[in-house]
């Protein structure tokens, strides 16, 4: 039996692009979705959080002659896009997930985020995906899945990314970056450690919501992760922590 009861899943939006190098893998969505069946299956809650990074970010757009906030709009969407995308994938393997979004969206979804919605649709069994970021300009979904994790009071914030932890520099770019096993808020914002952005770390310090950072492409990973073993993690991730 896992130790954590509700869990709040950051996903990147890049990874779910594959090795086709845009867009959206139905490899890599169909890879998640079985992960995250088998751990609400496991009896955990699971709310999600997805990045737009395999569509749109708002800042790339600036260099294009986009306006910064239209371009955090069109993030906002994208992350949209993505949600939904897991949602169907989920809906494949035969869980039950559905997305609220930060923005009103109408038909799109089912319904607009809020804290009480999310925990009602966990506790009658879905996955609850969260789409839209903050509904902010300016933000990110790594703010994003510190907020929404701190409001639906999950145990832990999950972060499945491309890399096995945080490291002392960015390891996609310096080979010589050492690994953490475990790392405090306090060394990660002061190191200014790019794995999360500050906004994110500094919501989870101040609200007592511990990071896990984990390399989410080595199926089977989320699972050991939910369970919340310690001997289990050793290797997997590093744990941000007070
Ligand atoms: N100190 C560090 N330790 C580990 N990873 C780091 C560090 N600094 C920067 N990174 C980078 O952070 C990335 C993880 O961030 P994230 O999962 O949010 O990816 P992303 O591409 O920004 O996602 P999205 O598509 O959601 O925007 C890693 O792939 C890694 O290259
Ligand atoms: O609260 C938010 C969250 C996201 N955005 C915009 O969306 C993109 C995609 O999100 P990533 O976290 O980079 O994957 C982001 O670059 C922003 O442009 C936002 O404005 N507000």
């Amino acid at each position: 039996m896992s130790r954590y009861k509700r869990i709040l899943l950051k996903l990147s939006g890049e990874s779910l692009q594959g090795k086709q190098g845009y867009g959206l893998d139905p490899q890599m969505l169909a890879s998640y979705a079985a992960q995250i069946k088998a751990v609400a299956d496991s009896g955990v809650q699971v709310g999600i959080v997805i990045g737009g990074g395999n569509i749109f970010r708002g800042l790339s757009g600036v260099g294009k002659g986009f306006d910064r906030v239209r371009g955090d709009q069109m993030g906002m969407l994208a992350t949209v896009i993505n949600s939904l995308a897991l949602q169907s994938a989920i809906e494949n393997a035969g869980g039950k997930a559905c997305v609220l979004t930060s923005i009103p969206m109408g038909p799109v979804g089912a319904g607009i985020y809020s804290k009480f919605r999310a925990v009602e649709l966990m506790n009658d069994g879905y996955t609850v995906i969260i789409g839209g970021g903050t509904g902010n300009p300016f933000f990110t979904t790594d703010t994003a899945s510190a907020l929404r994790g701190v409001e639906i009071e999950a145990d832990v914030l999950l972060k499945g990314t491309r890399v096995n932890g945080v490291y002392t520099a960015d390891p996609e770019k310096d080979p010589s970056a050492v690994k953490y096993d475990t790392v405090t808020f306090a060394e990660a914002i002061e190191k200014r450690l790019k794995v999360m952005d500050l906004t994110a770390f500094t919501l989870c310090m101040e609200n007592g919501l511990p990071i896990f950072v984990f390399d989410m492409d080595t199926p089977g990973n989320l699972e050991k992760v939910a369970a919340g073993d310690d001997r289990a993690l050793a290797g997997i991730g590093t744990l941000v922590h007070n």
